[in-house]
């Protein structure tokens, strides 16, 4: 008789398939099963000999197929298809049975879906999940969080398919009910800044040398050996260096310049509006993919708004990509800064008690934004893991301020030149801002309690007040 499987997955896409295999090469006997069978049929076909698979038509044989505890990986699309195969698996599991959804679902789902299997005596783990399809085969970075007791039983299998760095496992128990999906979230708005940082270098590149795609390709690749190391700038080089086999093209510049999203970004951000947490270059990285696709608007402007037709001669080559490379770090720090700072707002509203340097840690290898400088950062939450910025730990406060001049430079001369660079220009506002010794809030302040009485507090003593403006401005106690 064929073993009971020790894991199933559900949902055989390119995520789910993958990390079936993942599984199976491990050495785990994987249960396997897919809404449409032709999936499942074509893993067994073309995969059968990665490991020990049971694949199953029906749900029913799929549950069938584990042993107990019973841990069921979900990995379908997020939102009503989730909630579509957890309200089937619901009445064929039992008690003590460990739900995990591994796809990018939205947080507050997550902490429903906790509390509904609790119910059924269900543990249900929200999962983050990321690397693509090659980290889901070859050892993706796993957040998962949900209770304890199921990563005690969980955490060892997930520890053992996830990326390693210096032996390392790239997956840790993040916190109870939506943690897991929380840092994933926070995971992709930061991926959105890092992905729109590296655009808008490209754009400065392009735009002030007129260097080719195929230059700024090795340029990047040049990078690559330095502190930029990252997986994100490695493919860019790649994408730039790639030409379409039609055209002959450059493969950028056949690409319709439209970048669209699944969401996970624009969670991120309206989150942070209700956390109050400044996220600055991850929201200008969102509003960048949304403005590229505001068709009808982009064909306005271009007929109705006056274009900057001189062309930027920038005097000092070299100069200008080293400006470019420093900007982009400097940059880069702060939507990191900015996403930790996120983790920190929410894991505190929450009571979640997230450690962000085991973040940084399991975000090291298999990612997305798997990056040489997550090393330090690890590092910066080593030396004080209550650090109130991570911008101002002391080698970050070091490397951005000697990057402050060129990074000045940049944001400059892609005003003066007419070169859109919202999340470079938005991550210097912000560098500016949060150092500033007084800001111009008092005067918001000031103009709130002039037209609506809202009060304001006073630096030289406690207390809230307001000016009586359309009388005698006495001042009173608010
Ligand atoms: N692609 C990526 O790089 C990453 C994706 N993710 C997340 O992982 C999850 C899976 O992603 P991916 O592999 O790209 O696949 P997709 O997001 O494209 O989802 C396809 C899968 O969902 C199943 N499905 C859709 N609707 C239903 C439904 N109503 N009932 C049952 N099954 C359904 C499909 O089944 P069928 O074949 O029958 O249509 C198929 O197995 C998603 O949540 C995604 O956001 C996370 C990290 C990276
Ligand atoms: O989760 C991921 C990687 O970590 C996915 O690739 C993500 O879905 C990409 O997001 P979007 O489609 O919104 O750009």
């Amino acid at each position: 008789m064929t073993e009971l499987a020790q894991i199933g997955v559900t949902g055989l896409a390119v995520m789910g398939r993958n990390l079936a295999r993942n599984f199976a090469r491990h050495g785990y006997r994987v249960a396997v099963h897919n809404r449409s069978h032709a999936k499942t049929e074509s893993l067994l076909a073309d995969h059968g000999s990665d490991g020990t698979f049971i694949g199953s038509e029906s749900m029913a044989d799929f549950v069938a197929s584990l042993e107990r505890p019973r841990k069921v990986v979900i990995m379908v699309k997020a939102g009503g298809p989730t909630d579509a195969v957890i309200a089937e698996l619901v009445g064929l599991l039992e008690e003590g049975d460990i739900v995990i959804d591994a796809g990018n679902a939205h947080f507050p789902d997550t902490i429903r879906r906790e509390r509904e299997l609790k119910e059924h005596g269900l543990h249900f783990v929200g999962s983050g999940v990321s690397g693509g399809e090659e980290g889901a085969l070859n050892g993706p970075s796993i957040m998962p969080g949900g209770s304890p007791e199921s990563y005690t039983t969980l955490g060892p299998i997930l520890e053992d398919i996830s990326a390693k760095v210096d032996g390392v496992p790239c997956c840790t128990y993040i916190g109870p009910d939506g943690a897991g999906h929380f840092v994933k979230m926070v995971h992709n708005g930061i991926e959105y800044a890092d992905m729109q940082l590296i655009a808008e270098a490209y754009d400065l590149l392009r735009q002030g040398l007129g260097a080719s795609a195929g230059e700024i390709g090795e340029i990047f690749k040049t990078w690559n050996d330095g502190d930029l190391e990252s997986f994100l700038i490695e493919i860019t080089a790649d994408v730039l260096a790639h030409k379409d086999a039609e055209t002959g093209q450059p493969f950028v510049d056949i690409v319709l310049d439209q970048a669209e999203q699944k969401g996970t970004g624009r969670w991120t951000v309206q989150n942070a509006l209700d956390l109050g947490v400044p996220i600055t270059g991850i929201a200008e990285a969102t509003f960048a993919r949304a403005l590229s696709g505001s068709v009808p608007q982009r064909t306005a402007a271009r007929a109705g708004l006056q274009a900057h037709t001189a062309e930027w001669k920038v005097a000092d080559r070299e100069a200008f990509i080293d400006d470019v490379r420093q900007a982009l770090y400097a940059s880069k720090v702060v939507a990191y800064s900015q996403g930790f700072d996120q983790i920190a707002a929410a894991s505190s509203e929450y009571d979640w008690n997230i450690d962000r340097g085991a973040m940084a840690r399991i975000w090291r290898g298999g990612c997305i934004i798997r990056a040489r400088f997550l090393n330090r950062i690890t590092e910066a939450y080593e030396r004080d893991a209550d650090l109130p910025l991570l911008l101002a730990d002391p080698y970050f406060a070091d490397v951005v301020g000697n990057a402050l001049a060129a990074w000045r430079r940049v944001v400059a001369g892609a005003a003066q030149n007419g070169v859109p660079t919202p999340a470079f220009s938005s991550s210097l506002a912000y560098y500016d801002g949060i150092r500033a010794e007084r800001l111009p809030a008092s005067l918001i302040q000031a103009q709130r309690d002039f037209f609506g009485a809202h009060t304001y507090r006073r630096v030289d003593k406690e207390g809230t007040f307001h000016t009586e403006w359309s009388a005698d401005r006495t001042e009173s106690d608010a």
